[in-house]
């Protein structure tokens, strides 16, 4: 604990607040919260630029609950008196988790409603005339329901939130931001929370906020290097695929692990690819219905699934996402459509401020266009004090945006923040043909009837998830979204890795468990989603924090590990 900073219970708090934030296990506040706590109870707008995963939610979520808390001791009248507006569904879900943790002992003073959810408005009314002292949605939703008169917010609000501020107008809710302030009371305390200051945010500024105090914590974007290791390897596309088998399979990357794509495509192809050898994943993107998506989230923080394929589709180089990236600009087209009459949500997003927990490890398989891109999915492992790895793949296309990303990372310091991954590919060419055998299998055919079947399944499922699961809670942790997508073209012959094709330097290294043994654990879910492996207890570390798989050699005079 840091002596110097101030606690939680020196911030004149109400003991119900304190109680569920010790539940929470948090001994103290981040550097964000314990900046903007303080000021924001003395009534100061703010804007708040502190680094992914730092903990801003608490640091507008406490204030928020606090000031509710104290106004209902005076007045007992039931309104809304906060407004929450997030980019993102996703986001909204968490946000509402988050104040219903915080107000675990205070639930009946401090109602939370999120209303960014797919549900009708009509569906969504009786919900705000019960008046929620705090409303959560996306701008155009709750501008929506203003219009529709769902929604007052002229006399009683007391404070508005906006989160992920930078993201609010790159998912074009400019419009809808604008026209919703017209439907503000005189005065309010505003906060803008945001992982990066850029113009948007700047203008947003001008707009929301009176005299604020301006809070820029940590000056690098991400957690330094004793927290956050990152690196990159280059390589070509069937390198890339042979490399994400070779660390998965032989458990060189370890525990909860995000894996980002360039486009829904690839989602399924390299989930195809990866379950011929027994690596079950999870796929995660715009196409599926939020109740997966957020299912899926909720199901790998509590450690059910060690992997999850992942798109970042704000910054898709797939030439199919074109309608969603123009629909934010500002364009009135709530969802974009692909070829083929695939629908797409614009407010997805999984690498914007959706707190996925203990994620150990991010690759990205194919490199973000965009540098905000990439803190943003780095941003996804390291959280709070947790430590994380990322890896980037990196094809000779992709060499100008790893300069970008470095060059934006680096700043004045000498030092290139991504190291680069010191990997042997040659060691593991043995691989190379099970590699091309699986490939051969994930053909723009199997691809396309996989992407079908999974929306067909998540749609099923997304039903259940609205009805059957309130009735049968227990059952929804049998649900799961990591089965195989195309059992007729696995290979049983692949699961297997025969030792004679696994390096020397590596048997160590390759997880013993049987399938069937696998598919026992399979069922339980794992306790904090790291799973133990042989390799683990030989090393006693996470190897993609420690490994030199290169030129470096060890006493014995082989190439190793160190
Ligand atoms: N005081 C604290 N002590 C320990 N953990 C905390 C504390 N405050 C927040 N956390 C945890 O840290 C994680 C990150 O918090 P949060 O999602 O609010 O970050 P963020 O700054 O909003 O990140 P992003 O910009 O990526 O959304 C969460 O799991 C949260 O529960």
């Amino acid at each position: 604990m840091d002596a110097e900073r101030l606690q939680f219970h020196e911030m004149g708090l109400d003991d119900r607040l304190l109680k569920a934030v010790a539940d929470l296990g948090w001994s103290q506040p981040t550097l964000i919260q314990e900046k903007a706590i303080p000021l924001a109870l003395e009534g100061k707008d703010l804007l708040a630029r502190a680094r992914t995963g730092s903990g801003k939610t608490a640091a507008y979520a406490v204030p928020v609950i606090q000031r509710i808390l104290a106004s209902k001791q005076s007045v007992r009248e039931q309104d809304v008196r906060a407004l929450i507006l997030v980019p993102t569904k996703e986001l909204g879900q968490q946000v509402q988790t988050m104040i219903r943790q915080l107000t675990a002992y205070c639930s009946r003073d401090v109602r939370v409603a999120d209303i960014t959810g797919k549900a009708d408005l009509s569906a969504q009314r009786p919900i705000l005339m019960e008046k929620p002292d705090v409303v959560v949605g996306t701008p155009s939703r709750v501008l929506a329901h203003l219009n529709a008169q769902n929604l007052a917010l002229h006399s009683s609000l007391e404070t508005l939130v906006v989160d992920e501020a930078d993201l609010l107008f790159s998912f074009g809710f400019e419009a809808d931001l604008k026209n919703l302030l017209c439907h503000l009371p005189k005065i309010y305390q505003s906060f803008l929370m945001s992982a990066t200051l850029t113009e948007d945010v700047q203008a947003l500024k001008e707009l929301l906020l009176h005299n604020p105090v301006i809070l820029k914590l940590q000056g690098s974007q991400l957690p330094d290097s004793s927290q956050l290791q990152q690196y990159s390897i280059k390589c070509e596309e069937e390198d890339k695929f042979l490399l994400v088998y070779t660390l998965l399979k032989l458990r060189l990357v370890q525990g909860k692990t995000l894996v980002f794509v360039g486009a829904v495509e690839r989602c399924y192809r390299l989930k195809l690819f990866l379950e011929q050898f027994g690596i079950p994943a999870c796929v995660l993107n715009s196409e599926l219905p939020i109740q997966s998506r957020c299912h899926i989230i909720t199901q790998f923080n509590q450690g059910f699934y060690d992997y999850i394929i992942a798109t970042d589709e704000q910054s898709l180089a797939d030439p199919t996402a074109a309608p969603q990236a123009t629909a934010g600009k500002g364009k009135k087209k709530k969802k974009g459509t692909e070829r083929g009459g695939r629908t797409k949500d614009k407010e997805y997003g999984v690498s914007r401020g959706v707190d996925f927990q203990n994620v150990a490890n991010v690759i990205n398989f194919d490199f973000p266009t965009a540098v905000e891109s990439y803190i943003h999915r780095v941003g996804r492992t390291a959280r709070a004090d947790n430590p994380g790895t990322a890896l980037s793949f990196i094809s000779h296309t992709e060499l100008g945006l790893l300069s970008e990303v470095e060059e934006a990372l680096t700043g004045d310091n000498a030092d290139s923040v991504l190291k680069p991954y010191e990997f042997k590919m040659e060691e593991i060419e043995g691989f190379r043909y099970r590699c091309r055998d699986a490939m051969r299998s994930v053909t723009k055919q199997a691809v396309r009837e996989a992407r079908l079947k999974e929306i067909k399944q998540e749609l099923l499922n997304s039903e259940k998830l609205k009805t059957y699961f309130e009735d049968n809670p227990r059952d929804l942790q049998l649900l799961r979204h990591d089965k195989d997508l195309h059992p007729a073209v696995v290979k049983p012959h692949l699961r297997n890795v025969p030792d004679y094709l696994v390096p020397e330097t590596l048997r160590g290294a390759l997880n013993p468990l049987s399938n069937r043994r696998r598919k026992k654990r399979k069922e339980k879910p794992k306790p904090d989603g790291v799973v133990k492996s042989k390799f683990k207890n030989i090393q006693g570390k996470n190897p993609l924090k420690s490994f030199r798989y290169s030129g470096v050699r060890n006493r014995k005079g082989k190439a190793g590990h160190s």
